[in-house]
């Protein structure tokens, strides 16, 4: 039997088994065999080994960030990135007309981004069918996913692509849960938590951790709502938890009212690629989502420099990372920094170290040792 086959089996099961208390250890073991199966499906040869892309699909990274585009074929990928970035990437109606990645960049507020448009992926992409493997495992490295839809079949398809997402270890929109699970010696298993058990038993917490043969651990539930699958995803590991918006593309095929449904669909845009209609909330949003932060710098006795922004992202951007960011030796010969901006104390500006971190248009000045 294949892997996907062994998968299959185990899906037809739990969908056969009912969820209560009997059963709940069952269906633990269940989901944490899952898991383990998908883990070689993401390792696998041409998985591409969890983090990289398979051979062919991976470009050189370019720009502060990237965006990767999802969808299934001919929803507009290409469409959009031809026209986002001025980089041609052949549209036409026929599927499946991109066949590799093709990247492009965008500048939005001084900062270029990098977009990679992907070929089309299908139902059962992460299983191996097509090149769709390749495509989520690019998808697994971007800073952002845009997940293209078609208006006249959003809601199926979101369906489809987040699955094949999902069993590929990518986690949409969601921040890792917050529970920790910590091996040791011997003393068997310790269950605390810290808000009520609503979505796990100890049976089912019990159940995945012999699947796993943790025998000794003490296991610590933070998370309102925590359910199996966020333990399987803690003690996997390999989950990568990126925002995604989703482009609803071709509105200039539907009507007003049509449209309005739409926007009830969470962190969507609706937009006309082949007429250019509402592309600038894209920009915006995608710029909302992608949390840079922009950096200007100030020479001595001179005023900041506007035009040109060192831009970080959120979580590295230390002054520390700003200098490196200009020149690896910047950071040896500073002897303090100067701030002014949302990360300074006062609005006269602060005299700061290395380890400060700085806010989006703060003002830096490095004074040299
Ligand atoms: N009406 C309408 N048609 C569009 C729009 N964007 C793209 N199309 C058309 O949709 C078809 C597919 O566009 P592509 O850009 O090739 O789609 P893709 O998603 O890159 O397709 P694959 O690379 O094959 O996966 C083409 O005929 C486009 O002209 C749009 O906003 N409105
Ligand atoms: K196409
Ligand atoms: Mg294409």
């Amino acid at each position: 039997m294949t892997t996907i086959q062994k998968i299959k089996e185990i899906e037809d099961e739990m969908a056969k088994t009912q969820k209560n208390k009997a059963t709940s250890y069952h269906l633990g073991q269940l989901k944490a065999k899952i898991a383990k199966l998908r883990r070689e499906l993401i390792s696998g040869p041409s998985g591409g080994g969890g983090g990289g892309a398979g051979i062919g699909f991976d470009v050189a990274r370019t720009g502060i960030a990237s965006v990767g585009f999802v969808g299934f074929p001919s929803v507009g990928k290409s469409t959009l990135m031809s026209k986002l970035t001025g980089t041609h990437s052949e549209a036409s109606e026929i599927d499946f007309t991109t066949l590799t990645t093709v990247p492009g960049t965008v500048k939005v507020h001084g900062a270029p981004i990098q977009i990679l448009d992907l070929p089309g992926i299908i139902e059962g992409a992460n299983d191996g069918r097509g090149r769709g493997r390749q495509v989520i495992a690019v998808a697994r490295t971007c800073h952002l996913i845009f997940i293209v839809l078609d208006v006249l079949k959003p809601l199926g398809d979101k369906k489809v692509i987040e699955s094949e997402l999902e069993g590929f270890g990518i986690r949409l929109n969601r921040r890792p849960p917050n529970i920790t699970v910590r091996k040791k010696e011997k003393g068997g298993i310790a269950i605390t938590n810290t808000v009520p058990l609503t979505n796990i038993d100890h049976d089912e917490i019990k159940a995945i951790l012999s699947e796993y043969k943790l025998s000794n651990c003490d296991v610590a539930i933070r998370e309102p709502g925590a359910n199996a699958d966020d333990l399987v995803d803690v003690i996997e590991g390999n989950r990568v938890y990126i925002p995604a918006l989703y482009v609803l593309n071709k509105i200039d095929a539907i009507s007003i009212e049509e449209l309005d449904l739409l926007y009830k669909i969470p962190n969507s845009v609706p937009v006309s690629s082949k007429e250019w209609m509402n592309v600038d909330e894209l920009i915006q949003k995608m710029w909302e989502t992608l949390n840079l932060v922009r950096v200007y710098t100030k020479p001595r006795g001179l005023a900041p420099d506007y035009s040109q922004p060192v831009v970080l992202r959120r979580g590295k951007c230390t002054v520390e990372d700003f200098c490196s960011s200009i020149h690896k030796e910047i950071a040896k010969q500073m002897k303090y920094a100067i701030v002014w901006g949302a990360s300074a104390k006062h609005a006269r500006g602060q005299k700061v170290g290395l380890d400060h971190v700085l806010e989006d248009e703060d003002v830096v000045h490095i004074s040299k040792k």
